[in-house]
């Protein structure tokens, strides 16, 4: 499933910027199965259905899914984790932060469930023309994974224009750093929850990170989300 990636450049590349893509994790026929799921999925695929406008949290609407998980799901998010974890452990020892990560998503997610967060996070969000992502975190509860994944399910230009990912950069006493993170079909964004560590000249320090999608100008973009915490 990981074949194509270099998870040493992906480090690098959360290290500079909090955000790495990875090329080609999903080939386009997974993409279109998981984007027929918003319809067509069977009962019970998922818990929740989101109208975004109805929160203020901008224009679209997405689901979450509920377990058992549908494949590829269940293998992409405890294989994603297992290469995550170390790094999400780095950045903690880095901001001087005691949470570590165990080694497996079956041990993290125990975790979250002997704490209430038992409710499954991975959504499906679709957006059509006019829609858009305002800038946000997807916290659910005390037991927060610092990295989280968004893979891309349609194809830009050919599906739909505009609708860019985006993340802005929350700097201590400066302005924040927008960042759009071009993706292809399939592509996958592995980025920073909440926090990520910056070297200063004085030492490392924290800047917060929100994400968001601008707006969809033409035609319907869908997105998998795969966040590694449940919800309470
Ligand atoms: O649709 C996107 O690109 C962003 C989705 C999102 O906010 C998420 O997966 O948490
Ligand atoms: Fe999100």
């Amino acid at each position: 499933m990981f074949d194509a990636v270099d998870w040493q450049e992906v480090e690098a590349a959360l290290d500079r910027d909090g955000v790495a893509v990875l090329p080609g994790l999903l080939d386009a026929q997974a993409c279109r199965a998981l984007a027929a799921l918003y319809e067509g999925a069977p009962e019970g695929t998922f818990r929740s259905r989101v109208v975004m406008a109805r929160h203020g949290f901008g224009r679209g609407e997405y689901q979450y899914f509920d377990y058992p998980l549908p494949p590829p799901l269940p293998a992409l998010r405890a294989g994603l984790y297992a290469q995550l974890a170390p790094i999400a452990n780095r950045w903690n020892t880095t901001l001087g932060l005691p949470q570590r990560y165990p080694a497996t998503h079956a041990e993290y997610l125990a975790r979250c469930h002997a704490a209430g967060q038992v409710r499954a996070t991975p959504l499906l969000l679709r957006y059509g023309e006019g829609d858009y992502n305002c800038l946000h975190q997807d916290l659910y509860g005390e037991h927060v994974f610092p990295l989280q994944v968004v893979v891309l399910l349609s194809q830009p230009q050919r599906d739909f224009d505009g609708g860019e990912f985006v993340l802005v950069e929350q700097r201590p006493r400066m302005q924040s750093r927008p960042l759009v993170v071009p993706l292809r079909q399939g592509d996958a964004a592995v980025f920073a929850v909440n926090h990520r560590p910056v070297q200063g000249t004085r030492g490392p320090y924290r800047v917060t990170m929100r994400h968001g999608v601008s707006r969809v100008r033409r035609g319907a973009r869908s997105t998998l989300g795969i966040i590694f915490h449940d919800a309470a």
